[in-house]
């Protein structure tokens, strides 16, 4: 059911933006990662093939999302790239948590880094989801991803309890050891026993040595797409 949801949004948000114009051909797209982001990169792959998109530029936001951009025929860039420049018109993606004033937490896949640096450069972020994302506040449920350099793990984590944070290394699953970011980094989970101000965190725990980002993402307003039970969608 959930992963129906998923699909439900994903298409819905891409099908409403090419509509009324806000996807385009010729746009510079940034595309997510996960489980409710690939259904949006598929519908664009389809829509590529069908002909409705021409000239799409993408940047993907991990090695899952570049996989799935090179079979589906959606070309890919680097934020780097000649074609890219740095900024893009519109980036879509999912989210773990997503709280009343749109403050979300990411990283769930740990591809929170590229994703943050994908969002805050594009002129537009949108945010798809099912309804299980929906929140009332965040930093007790979904644990927050912090992406750190390896040699920093034991002070960063010291850093994140004197902000009031429980913060567990990201093991792997089917791997011994912990996870290794695309970035090649660790990523620290952080709980907090009482809600948190996501926007004065995201820039507190930036401030940590060691930190290299953190899954809040505060400082862009998402459109957001959100798929009930009923089948219904929660446009914010
Ligand atoms: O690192 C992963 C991303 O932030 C995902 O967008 C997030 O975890 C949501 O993933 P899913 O749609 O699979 O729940």
């Amino acid at each position: 059911m959930k992963d129906e949801l998923k699909i439900l949004a994903a298409r819905t948000a891409v099908d409403e933006l090419v509509a009324r114009g806000r996807i385009r051909s010729g746009m510079k797209l940034g595309l997510g990662t996960g489980s409710t982001a690939m259904p949006a990169v598929r519908r664009i792959g389809e829509l590529i093939a069908d002909g409705t998109l021409s000239g799409i530029c993408a940047v993907a936001t991990s090695f899952q999302t570049t996989i799935a951009c090179e079979n589906l025929g959606i070309p890919v860039y680097s934020m780097n790239s000649r074609q890219i420049g740095g900024s893009l018109d519109l980036a879509i993606d999912g989210a773990d948590e997503i709280s009343p004033e749109k403050h979300l937490i990411k990283g769930g896949g740990a591809a929170l880094l590229l994703e943050k640096i994908v969002a805050y450069n594009s002129a537009e972020f949108v945010v798809v989801a099912d309804g299980s994302k929906a929140v009332s506040s965040l930093g007790t449920k979904f644990a927050l991803p912090v992406e750190i350099i390896p040699e920093a793990r034991i002070s960063v984590a010291a850093a994140l309890k004197k902000l009031g944070a429980d913060a567990v290394l990201r093991e792997g699953v089917r791997k011994a050891g912990p996870v290794v970011t695309d970035n090649g980094n660790l990523i620290l989970d952080c709980l907090w026993a009482s809600p948190v101000q996501a926007d004065e965190m995201e820039y507190e725990i930036n401030r940590i040595t060691g930190v290299v980002e953190n899954g809040f993402f505060t400082r862009i307003l998402p459109s957001v797409w959100i798929a009930r039970e009923d089948g219904t969608i929660d446009r914010r």
